[in-house]
């Protein structure tokens, strides 16, 4: 049985423009154990969807399971299997940090849980900070604390919407590493991030939305055997010729270009310099999640692309 199962789940909002579909017919299902991504840009519908199976929106159609439990029709047992770390700050600025965590096990109906809730304090770095009040934390220890909270009655699928948003690295690792020791025990973990190296280095498995679309989802290592190859980088002042704009990424200065291989690396220097080109900055480095992405997203930017299977061209297609 799935940990998580979407079938085919639609979800339009009526907007004064009228009605607007956030998700067309989802599919997919998370595996027990698991650590799986959730990525897409900026409106694809990534909380709309962890919304959802929260409980916390309702689908248009379609269904989700939490170990074959619906959200909707049996949502009490649903939600007791979940763990949701949201990602607006959303707290009772009248307790501790402790009493907050004490509230929240009887919320779930957990009783005698202080040696869980000691550990979580010392886990995530809180541990001086239980008797304070939550108005004097600062949003990072807020945000530990909505992870602590959302943690209370161990369950075994943790959902995490874009933990890392504005935090710092301390923060980043900490949470990681516990995150990444509850993966080990056995939890599974569904995680939303806009920082792909985080969810290169963490998922084993990814899904990517686009406009309420899945678009690409596969194991994060065939992902990035898609776009292997190398990507040559470097900096100029001058503008690309014509011909290699295509086959470029330019973010201000930098320039970035997919190779396969030292030849391609050779041609495309070769193009460089006869264009009069001036390279500063060489650097050669292996594809990332990044380039998979954009790929991604370029390939389904095209009108029509709802009906296509997506396939991931040579990294480097994207739009500069
Ligand atoms: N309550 C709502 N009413 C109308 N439209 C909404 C509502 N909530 C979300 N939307 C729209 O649905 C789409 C998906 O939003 P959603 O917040 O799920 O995206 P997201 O992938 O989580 O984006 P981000 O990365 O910015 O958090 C967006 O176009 C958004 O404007």
């Amino acid at each position: 049985m799935a940990a998580v199962s979407f079938q085919s789940v639609t979800k339009t909002y009526s907007t004064p423009q009228g009605p607007f579909q956030a998700l067309d017919a989802v599919s997919l299902d998370i595996e027990e154990g698991e650590f799986f991504g959730l990525l897409g840009p900026n409106g694809a519908g990534k909380t709309t969807l962890i919304s959802i199976l929260a409980g916390l929106a309702r689908a248009t159609s379609g269904r989700v399971l939490v170990q074959g439990a619906d959200v909707q029709s049996d949502y009490a047992s649903a939600r007791r299997k979940l763990g949701v770390v949201p990602q607006e700050l959303v707290f009772d600025p009248f307790f501790s940090v402790r009493e907050a965590l004490r509230f929240q096990s009887g919320y779930f109906g957990v009783q005698n849980n202080g040696d869980w809730i000691d550990e979580l304090l010392h886990s995530l770095g809180l541990a001086d900070k239980a008797q304070a009040n939550m108005r004097q934390l600062s949003g990072g220890m807020k945000r530990r604390v909505l992870v602590a909270q959302a943690l209370v009655h161990k369950p075994p699928i943790i959902v995490l919407d874009e933990p890392t948003a504005g935090v710092d690295v301390e923060l980043r690792q900490t949470l990681w590493q516990f995150i990444a020791k509850l993966n080990k025990q056995g939890h599974t973990v569904l995680l939303t991030t806009h920082y792909l190296e985080e969810a290169e280095a963490l998922c084993n498995r990814i899904a990517m939305l686009k406009r309420g679309h899945v678009v690409a989802l596969d194991r994060t290592s065939e992902l990035l055997k898609a776009a292997a190859g190398n990507v040559l980088v470097f900096k100029t002042d001058t503008p690309l010729p014509p011909t290699l704009v295509p086959l470029a990424r330019v973010t201000g200065r930098v320039v970035q270009m997919a190779a396969q291989d030292a030849q391609e690396v050779e041609r495309h220097l070769g193009q460089l310099r006869q264009a009069g080109v001036d390279v500063q900055d060489i650097e050669i480095r292996r594809s990332d999640l990044e380039d998979v992405f954009l790929n991604v997203m370029a390939a389904n930017a095209s009108p029509g692309w709802e009906s296509q299977v997506p396939s991931l061209p040579a990294v480097g297609r994207a739009t500069a």
